[in-house]
């Protein structure tokens, strides 16, 4: 599966509006203009307007003359984010961008109670990956917001990730909650959620999906690892969700996909009143644009 299919699917929804926070950034504008250039979105770019538009005139000023691009001046980050949160909670936008902002602000602006973009759902992270030589996305979560889930909110992570995989065409993913081992150690306490995920799902608690674990990576990905260590399993060998205990496993997985294994991600905050592309400010454009495109096409579900 390609991620490049995603912008060719969100093009059928040109009229989308992403609010950016704190545009001051190349890797930014650049996405947002690689956007514009394959026919989606309209932008509203919140934050510095004098660096903003220094950014775009090295780019391609058409689209702040066509009206697709808007500037909005912020004093700071805080301000951009907040101002960008608003829009969407007043919906006046349809999408949030994290720019130049550290994600713990833009996050704090999100479950802001008076503006911000709560469902009275948990809010995560769903990072999917375009891995060379695997014929599936590969959705990792969460590796950016939750820090440390309980059960509960594991089972509204995989259901948040679950709607994210069924917006780009997975109908029925298979869920590995990830552990060190793949049987119960109550010394782990990992192991002992994945189980009880596990039951949940085969009660009807956690829906649309297929949860087995506790797993390890290699069990999770490789058949012929699971294979080798005699797991039956629907799940094992060939996962589409990876569920990981908490976020330092989450973000370090992530990091190590990306500069490793070179692999392409696009990642949003699934969730909330509305998506949000949330990418680490390292990431390149490319991975900002196949963001962008995820959302719209969980937006448009
Ligand atoms: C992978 C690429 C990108 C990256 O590398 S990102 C880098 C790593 N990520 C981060 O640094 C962010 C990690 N998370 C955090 O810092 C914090 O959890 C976060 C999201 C900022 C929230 O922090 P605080 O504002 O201190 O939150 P808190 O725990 O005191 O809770 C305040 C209210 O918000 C609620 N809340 C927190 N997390 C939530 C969630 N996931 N979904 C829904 N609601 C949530 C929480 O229940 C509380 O509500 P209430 O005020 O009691 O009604």
């Amino acid at each position: 599966m390609k991620l490049e299919s995603l912008v060719t699917k969100a093009t059928q929804y040109e009229n989308m509006t992403v609010a950016v926070a704190a545009a001051e950034d190349e890797e930014v504008i650049e996405a947002v203009t690689m956007a514009l250039d394959n026919n989606f979105g309209q932008f509203i770019l919140y934050g510095d307007r004098e660096k903003i538009s220094q950014l775009l005139s090295q780019k391609n000023e058409k689209y702040a003359k066509n009206g697709k691009i808007q500037i909005v001046h912020a004093n700071s980050k805080v301000q951009a984010a907040e101002l960008a949160v608003k829009a969407v909670h007043l919906n006046e936008v349809n999408i949030l961008m994290k720019g130049n902002v550290p994600t713990a602000t833009i996050l704090k602006a999100v479950l802001n109670k008076e503006f911000g973009l709560r469902t009275g759902k948990v809010l995560s992270h769903v990072a999917v990956f375009e891995v060379a030589g695997y014929d599936r996305y590969i959705i990792v979560t969460d590796a950016a917001m939750n820090i440390a889930p309980d059960l509960e909110q594991k089972a509204q992570i995989i259901a948040n990730a679950v709607s994210v995989a069924k917006a780009i065409g997975v109908e029925k993913p298979k869920v590995a909650p990830l552990a060190a081992v793949e049987v119960v150690n109550p010394a782990m306490p990992a192991t002992l959620d994945a189980a009880l995920l596990s039951a949940m799902n085969k009660r009807g608690q956690i829906a649309d999906c297929i949860v087995d674990g506790p797993l390890a990576l290699d069990n999770a990905v490789s058949m012929l690892a699971a294979e080798h260590k005699g797991i039956e399993s629907e799940v094992a060998g060939r996962a589409d969700i990876l569920l990981v205990p908490n976020i330092e496993t989450g973000n370090v997985l992530y990091k190590s996909l990306v500069y490793f294994a070179h692999a392409k991600v696009g990642a949003v905050i699934a969730g909330a009143k509305a998506p949000i592309v949330l990418t680490s400010r390292a990431d390149s454009a490319e991975s900002k644009l196949y963001s962008l495109a995820l959302a719209v096409c969980t937006a448009s579900k």
